[in-house]
């Protein structure tokens, strides 16, 4: 059985209508109007123990609200929701003893309390047992170096600091799941890499199941294996890391180094080979990967130019994932890599 199930979910939200001017905006404050916003709209899928699944979109897509109800604050408008056989709103307590959750933006420790007593009062909280409590403050300490601030108030460490600091209070349970939303927004590039460190190795020691919600694509590529993809409250992609890469990252990128300044040819450009930016002798070239080798355009260079060097670089995530967004926003249709999950 699945360990998360989520079955045409749906939440709506009743929101004051905005008006624009202010004599309507005057007399909206008499006569109130409401518009229904569908926020998350019918999305099903499964996710087995163990996955590490990235759950992205754009801004005010819906990931948010989704993570919500998995973890039981929220109560969906229509819709089933079960983790670990369990339905989060109506069992909050009893989940949340199963679970983990970072919600980036904002933390879930004791504000005016140093690090180690916001811990101290989790163990508390959890019941969780001595010899548990110090192994894993232990291992927790050797990723996340939490001694450098253990003894700081909460409302005092840095944004990375803190992030460190919730990660392991969301962990010292050794809950199943672990919900992580944007958990290295605004981070260094270091304590970025320290962090996907730390959720590599509890999902590869401990099988802890992971979700992830952010807007780094690098997260994406070096931690999750699963990628779904939210647009406008409805599921639109719902597939592995490589199935995506296949799908949009296609168009490969070289550069050559040739001895004299290179003239783009018209028998390239038929082959499919587009020109791009050109520093000195270094010339950038990219083509559809699917359509054409890059053997046979080293190759044709190689018979005309002397070449220095050259080398072949991938699609990037980011590129990818704009392409699938601007993809969505113009077809509107679900891209299928899971069919059987997109309704
Ligand atoms: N409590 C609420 N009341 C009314 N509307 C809400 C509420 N929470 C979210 N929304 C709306 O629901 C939609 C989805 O919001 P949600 O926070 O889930 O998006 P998101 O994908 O997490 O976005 P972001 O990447 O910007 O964090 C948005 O249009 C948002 O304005």
């Amino acid at each position: 059985m699945a360990l998360i199930e989520v079955e045409y979910l749906r939440k709506e939200f009743k929101r004051q209508k905005r008006k624009d001017g202010f004599w309507p905006l005057m007399k909206s404050l008499v006569h109130r109007e409401y518009e229904i916003k569908t926020a998350v709209e019918n999305i099903s899928f499964t996710i087995d123990r163990g996955e590490v699944v990235g759950y992205i979109g754009p801004n005010g897509a819906g990931k948010s609200t989704t993570i919500k109800m998995m973890v039981g604050i929220l109560v969906p408008t229509s819709g089933i929701v079960r983790v670990n056989g369990l339905v989060p709103y109506e069992n909050r307590i009893e989940n949340a003893r199963r679970i983990g959750a970072v919600f980036g933006q904002k933390s879930q420790l004791w504000w005016d309390t140093p690090v180690i007593e916001s811990l101290r009062l989790t163990k508390y909280m959890y019941d969780i047992p001595n010899d548990r409590y110090e192994r894993n403050m232990k291992l927790f300490n050797d990723v996340l170096d939490l001694d450098e601030f253990k003894k700081v108030a909460v409302r005092s460490l840095s944004l990375g600091q803190r992030m460190r600091a919730d990660l392991c209070a969301a962990l010292l349970h050794d809950p199943d799941i672990v919900y992580l939303d944007e958990p290295t927004i605004g981070l260094d590039v270091v304590v970025k890499e320290r962090i996907r460190q730390f959720i590599r190795e509890i999902n590869r020691e401990r099988g802890t199941t992971v979700i992830l919600t952010t807007h780094d694509m690098a997260d994406i590529e070096k931690l999750c294996s699963r990628v779904m993809v939210v647009d406008h409250g409805k599921l639109m992609y719902d597939g592995n890391l490589e199935t995506l890469k296949n799908d949009f990252g296609n168009m490969e990128k070289m550069e050559v180094d040739t001895d004299e300044p290179f003239a783009m040819s018209e028998e390239l450009r038929r082959m499919g080979v587009a020109f791009g930016l050109t520093e000195e002798n270094r010339t950038q070239l990219t083509y559809d990967k699917n359509s054409i080798n890059s053997t046979v355009i080293i190759k044709w260079i190689m018979e005309r130019y002397s070449v220095r060097d050259f080398i072949v670089k991938e699609t990037e995530i980011e590129q990818i994932i704009r392409d699938l967004y601007i993809h969505l926003q113009q077809q509107g249709t679900p891209v299928s890599a899971r069919e059987e999950a997109l309704i």
